[in-house]
């Protein structure tokens, strides 16, 4: 009898895959659409694939593990990994959502797209969002940017990069000396103390959440209306300012046509103290709710 040769499905061959074009770039390195053709036919399938610069080696690792882990409608599969010269840089290859993250899409599909299937998108990301952190892993990056659009009725949490294990039962992470942090979304303890909850992560949905409702358009955008509210006496802005704002207790404010129901979810994620916030399982019951209502 030949054995039949045992292929590891989530084992890819860097002679197998071809690069079709970029798909986006961070501090983190970038993501790039590929085809992995191993029959050599042109029908391979369409992977995400993320390499990191050679410092952040050990970062994809965390990466890599954490997706590994991770099964949920609301996340991005884990397809595999692809080694090259030796295991010296490794790929993390991901499924491929052709519509690209709610920042590529929302904006061009303004007019389609009403405050039910706004709110479906935000259940959605809560529902992701509330498995990660069953999981014990704090996202620590939530934004528009990072939700991928699979199709016009899902969306799924698709960046893993600053995510991080709480594993060694700890309740806040210490975030290290971090380049092109998200302050903007960043909660006041992430400011302040440099430590990040989970409810850290529901601050981010909070302006995740205002995001949606302003269809993810740059002249509403969390960046430019912070920066208008802090109109930079001395030009640079810095992070004392938006301390001090936010401590004062100013926060975005309601977006157009939205909703004061929603608002107000908006700022139960905006709590200043991260006890006093709502958490996920709980925004969940609630935009369950506001769906229900707007079935009529
Ligand atoms: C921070 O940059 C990224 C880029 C891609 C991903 C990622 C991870 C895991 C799966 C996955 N699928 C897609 N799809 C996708 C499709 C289209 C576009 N755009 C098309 C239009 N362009 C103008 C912008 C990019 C971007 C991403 N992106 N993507 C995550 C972060």
């Amino acid at each position: 009898r030949v054995p039949i040769q045992e292929v590891d499905p989530t084992v890819f061959e860097t002679r197998f895959l071809r690069k079709i074009k970029d798909l986006g770039e961070g501090h983190f390195g970038k993501v790039e659409l590929c085809q992995y053709d191993p029959r050599g036919d042109g029908r391979g399938q369409l992977v995400a694939v993320k390499s990191l610069k050679p410092e952040s080696r050990g970062q994809l690792w965390r990466e890599i593990d954490t997706m590994r882990e991770l099964y949920h409608h609301n996340i991005v599969k884990y397809r595999g990994v692809c080694s090259e010269d030796g295991g010296r840089t490794t790929k993390l290859i991901m499924e491929y959502l052709p519509a690209g993250s709610l920042k590529d899409y929302l904006p061009w599909r303004k007019h389609q797209t009403d405050l039910r299937r706004l709110l479906h998108y935000a259940l959605q990301i809560c529902q992701g969002m509330d498995y990660l952190g069953s999981q014990r892993f704090i996202h620590r990056d939530l934004a528009a940017r990072n939700v991928l659009v699979e199709n016009e009725s899902t969306v799924k949490i698709g960046d893993f990069g600053l995510t991080k294990s709480m594993k060694e039962d700890k309740s806040y992470y210490t975030v290290r000396e971090e380049t092109d942090s998200p302050v903007f979304w960043y909660a006041p303890e992430c400011l302040v103390d440099c430590k990040f909850y989970s409810a850290s992560d529901v601050w981010s949905f909070g302006v995740t959440l205002y995001e949606l409702l302003t269809y993810c358009e740059t002249s509403s955008s969390p960046t430019t209306v912070f920066l208008e509210m802090l109109r930079p006496i001395q030009g640079q802005m810095n992070i004392t300012q938006l301390v001090e704002v936010l401590m004062a207790g100013r926060r975005l404010p309601c977006p157009p046509h939205c909703p004061d129901a929603v608002y107000s979810l908006m700022r139960r994620c905006w709590e200043s103290s991260p006890e006093n916030r709502i958490q996920f399982k709980d925004l969940i019951t609630e935009l369950e709710l506001l769906q229900d209502e707007r079935h009529g």
